[in-house]
């Protein structure tokens, strides 16, 4: 069996003359939380899609747990979906469409699969609603419902949290991380990059269709390669930092924010940081805190 629950290599897709997705390879672990990030029309709706069999690239090949996604009935019962902005179709009750999808999907006890998912988005009140009078936030959810049943060891989930008040979106991030714990692979879109932070091992950052960078959040986040000390009083040298075993440079960030750079193959990051604050002690500098690594939003913010 793969390692990989997706596989994209070198992937394209266009849409008459306009290249939505260019030249994307990508690679998602099986057990991992993977998040696409980009701005608007970036291509992470697109990835999306082909990631789910519902586009095929122009050019370029998709596997998805270990199968071609193009052949009909390849992926059934290997992945659930939550499309962008998915819609309910009208004249049902949330509990009993549930069960008629999952009688679809061939699930053997459709009645206990709409009610666990149900409750585990938390929606169990909806069950006898019509979809028509369901809010946002509750049809979102309940589309998630739908994705969770059977519980497959993929599940795509596309701006899950868009729209949601605080308290839902909380409990749908969640729902995330237990299926993490069970080690479902999970791949989000997001434009919460504090929420994809928080949730995520690794991501992929699209920009105008192209892969501008992938890979684990520590390495998106250079957690291992830089910090900044929050300086609450004194006077920084900057040259004697340089001049510490490890940093590659150090430099003011306004009035009281020091940034420094590290070689983070040669140091590690507590050597480093513990040598940088005893220098900045001995000197009298007084210190109010550290932090490592650069925001998901700096990262992304540097896209030009
Ligand atoms: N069916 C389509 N026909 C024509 N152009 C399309 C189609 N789908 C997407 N595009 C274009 O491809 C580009 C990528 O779109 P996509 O929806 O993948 O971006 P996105 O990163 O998901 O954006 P957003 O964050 O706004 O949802 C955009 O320029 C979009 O206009």
């Amino acid at each position: 069996m793969s390692e990989r629950a997706i596989e994209i290599l070198e992937a394209t897709r266009r849409f008459g003359t306009k290249v939505a997705v260019d030249g994307v390879s990508l690679s998602i672990h099986r057990g991992e939380v993977y998040g696409l990030i980009g701005p608007n029309g970036a291509g992470k709706t697109t990835t999306f899609s082909m990631m789910c069999g519902y586009l095929r690239p122009t050019r370029g090949t998709v596997r998805v747990m270990g199968v071609d996604p193009f052949v009909d009935g390849a992926l059934k019962g290997k992945m659930g979906v939550l499309p962008q902005d998915a819609m309910l179709p009208g004249g049902w009750k949330v509990g009993p469409l549930l069960m008629y999808w999952a009688r679809l999907s061939g699930l053997e006890a459709p009645e206990k699969e709409a009610r666990t998912s149900l409750e585990r988005v938390g929606l169990m009140e909806a069950w006898g609603v019509d979809t028509h009078a369901l809010s946002h936030g509750m049809a979102k959810r309940a589309a998630l419902a739908q994705a969770l049943m059977g519980r497959p060891p993929l599940v795509l989930l596309d701006e899950p949290t868009a729209g949601l008040d605080p308290r839902i979106a909380n409990q749908v991030r969640q729902v995330i991380r237990e299926m993490k714990d069970q080690h479902t692979t999970v791949v989000v879109s997001s434009h919460n990059l504090q929420e994809l932070e928080q949730l995520c091992d690794a991501a992929a950052i699209l920009d105008r269709g192209k892969l501008a960078q992938a890979g684990t959040m520590a390495e998106l986040t250079a957690q291992g390669a830089e910090f900044r000390v929050q300086v609450a009083r004194g006077t920084v040298i900057i040259p004697e930092l340089q001049a510490l075993p490890g940093v590659t440079s150090a430099r003011m960030e306004g009035e009281t924010l020091l940034h420094i750079r590290f070689d983070g193959q040669a140091h590690r990051p507590e050597e480093v940081i513990s040598r940088v604050v005893g220098h900045l002690l001995q000197t009298g500098v007084l210190i109010l805190g550290v932090s490592q690594g650069r925001r998901l939003e700096e990262r992304v913010l540097q896209l030009t």
